[in-house]
């Protein structure tokens, strides 16, 4: 999956393996109230019982923490930590290989597990419910299947896209925990940490317009704090305030809701060319010239929970909120905000 670089895009960059902004610790971590009060007391429990922690999935949009709620669990369950992802794990071989290196109570992390090859995804199953491994070595009538045990070890897996998953491996999890948008709050708690780790003079008001501007995600959050930092650096700035801040990140091209240049230009493409829809992703995809993956991770997730478009049967539409932000005018009949949500995954 790939986008052209901008800078509010949720992946992965390399600036961000500047780990010093990564909370260690699930007090120090901010937000997710709900999913880390459950964790705590699952964490509690497994320790009480000195046993393995049940299988955990954390299911979200890009950068709102799932791989550092999974360190964090290793940590605090205090076991080792080990990490994979889906498409890095090609033969059913890799993945007996790194099970068999486990030791009792074990983190395995799989981040995007829905990228798992299904023959991987095979002998992933009884390791899981009953931890052992059944191998076949060998071909054709000199083949024999060999059971392995394994220690009892937890799995930490991640995912964006949890329609992807099938239903056995999905099951198997005893602890699904969906990870939702930071409100404009929890950024702001983020940034103010993050602008002190960095040792960067802040005011409050300076941190709220970055978190503002941060599409309910911290990685983007960090990124932004990072481009603010540059310009206030260059600009001789003594605090970064409101005013510096806004400054920095309109000369970034991000707008007041933390919309970049391709948001507008979804939201304008539906809004020009198909009178606000519906119009289904791969016409939308064609129109942007970005890949459907990309499109529907990473830009369609934050539009939706603002409200700007809407997922309906027949593609998307664009609601009267879009149109506004766009200063556009809405057309008369416009309906976006009474259809029904529906998932078309
Ligand atoms: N609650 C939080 N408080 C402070 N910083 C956070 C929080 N959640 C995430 N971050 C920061 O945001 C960045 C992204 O987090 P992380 O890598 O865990 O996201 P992710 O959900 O695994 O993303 P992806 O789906 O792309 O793998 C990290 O640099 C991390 O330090
Ligand atoms: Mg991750």
């Amino acid at each position: 999956m790939s986008l052209a670089p901008r800078l509010i895009t949720p992946e992965k960059r390399g600036e961000d393996t500047d780990v010093s902004l990564r909370p260690q610790t699930l007090d120090d971590f901010v937000g997710q109230a709900a999913a880390r009060a459950n964790l705590k007391i699952f964490i509690e429990a497994a320790k009480n019982r000195g046993e393995a922690l049940d299988h955990v999935l954390f299911v979200g949009p890009p950068g709102l923490g799932k791989t550092t709620l999974a360190q964090i669990m290793a940590r605090e369950l205090g076991v080792n930590f080990r990490s994979t992802s889906g498409p890095v794990i090609a033969k059913a071989g890799d993945l007996a290989a790194l099970l068999t290196n486990l030791e009792d109570r074990d983190v395995l992390f799989i981040d995007e597990i829905h990228r798992l090859n299904p023959a991987v995804e095979e002998i992933l199953y009884p390791a899981m419910e009953d931890f052992h491994l059944d191998l076949i070595i060998g071909e054709g009538p000199a083949a024999r299947s060999v059971k392995i045990d394994l220690a009892r070890f937890t799995l930490v897996a991640a995912t964006t896209r949890v329609g992807l998953l099938t239903n056995p491996l999905r099951d198997r999890f005893g602890i699904p925990t969906r990870l939702e948008f930071y409100t404009v709050e929890e950024l702001e708690q983020i940034v103010s940490r993050g602008a002190r780790l960095l040792g960067l003079p802040m005011s409050k008001d300076g941190a709220v317009e970055v978190a503002r501007r941060a599409r309910g995600t911290p990685r983007i959050a960090g990124r932004l704090l990072r481009r603010v930092r540059d310009f206030a650096t260059v600009a001789g700035a003594e605090i970064v305030d409101r005013k510096v801040a806004d400054a920095a990140l309109t000369r970034l091209e991000v707008d007041s809701l933390g919309l970049d240049s391709l948001d507008r230009r979804y939201l304008g493409m539906i809004a020009r060319n198909f009178g606000g829809g519906p119009v289904g992703i791969e016409t939308i995809a064609a129109g942007l010239s970005e890949p459907r993956d990309a499109i529907e991770d990473i830009i369609e997730p934050y539009l939706i929970q603002q409200g700007f478009i809407q997922r309906t049967p027949r593609g998307r539409v664009l609601t009267r909120t879009a149109w506004e932000h766009l200063g556009l005018n809405a057309p008369e009949n416009i309906t976006a905000n009474q259809i029904n949500l529906f998932e078309d995954e």
